[in-house]
């Protein structure tokens, strides 16, 4: 029985730190993104950051940010995974040396089959996973799902599923797809940053759920 790890993405209160290590999340998502209304300064990240344990990865998020923006947030804030959720091509995600997570908007131009999406993601096989979000007009937390029969669970790449997941939803996604991890931000909160413990823990045990079945 394998066990799906669990990222929750887009924190910005330290009691939200505190609900998603608690509720045994594997990774935590800063967003540097500076249109998002979950987005962060790095001090402040960091200051986020000291609150996370050993063991539990801490994720920096960015949309199309410049080289000098990234080298800022590894300096301040040394996350352990760096996710690309922008138009980032493969050298600037390779850049800077760290691991990394690969975004695709399923759905979106170039990506609205499942031939077309592995092509896109094929170009990215240094990354140390595949994250797969819907489309939206934004670049991503959008709290909408997409068809999940668009990506294989045979993957090159560990594949990390995300987009509109909560918690009625992840069980049937994770039957659907057999995610190595699920990604979620939107279907934990109260409204956007601010995040609820109580979707967070109710998240987690679906999850365990569908790792049980
Ligand atoms: O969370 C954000 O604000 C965000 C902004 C820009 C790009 C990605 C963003 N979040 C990521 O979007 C997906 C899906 O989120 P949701 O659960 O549908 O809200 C997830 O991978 C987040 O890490």
């Amino acid at each position: 029985m394998s066990r799906t790890r669990i990222k929750i993405c887009g924190l910005t209160r330290e009691q939200d730190v505190a609900a998603a290590v608690g509720a045994g999340a594997d990774a935590i998502g800063l967003v540097f993104y500076p249109p998002s209304r979950r987005a962060l300064a790095p001090a402040r990240a960091a200051e986020l950051r000291r609150l996370v344990p050993p063991f539990v990865d801490v994720v920096a998020l960015f949309v199309n940010a410049s080289e000098a923006q990234i080298q800022d947030v590894l300096d301040v804030v040394r996350p352990d995974l760096l996710q690309f959720h922008g138009d980032e091509t493969p050298e600037q995600c390779e850049r800077h040396g760290q691991r990394y997570l690969r975004a695709f908007r399923v759905g979106g131009p170039g990506m609205e089959t499942s031939q077309a999406l592995l092509k896109s993601c094929l170009q990215y096989g240094s990354a140390a996973g595949w994250l797969f979000d819907s489309h939206s007009d934004g670049y991503g937390g959008s709290g909408r799902a997409f068809d999940w029969s668009l990506v294989s669970s045979e993957s090159a790449r560990p594949v990390v599923l995300s987009g509109g997941l909560h918690a009625g939803n992840v069980a049937a996604a994770i039957e659907s797809v057999r995610p190595f991890a699920v990604d979620v931000s939107s279907g934990v909160e109260e409204s956007p940053g601010i995040k609820s413990a109580d979707k967070i823990a109710e998240f987690v045990a679906q999850v365990r759920r569908a790792d049980g079945a």
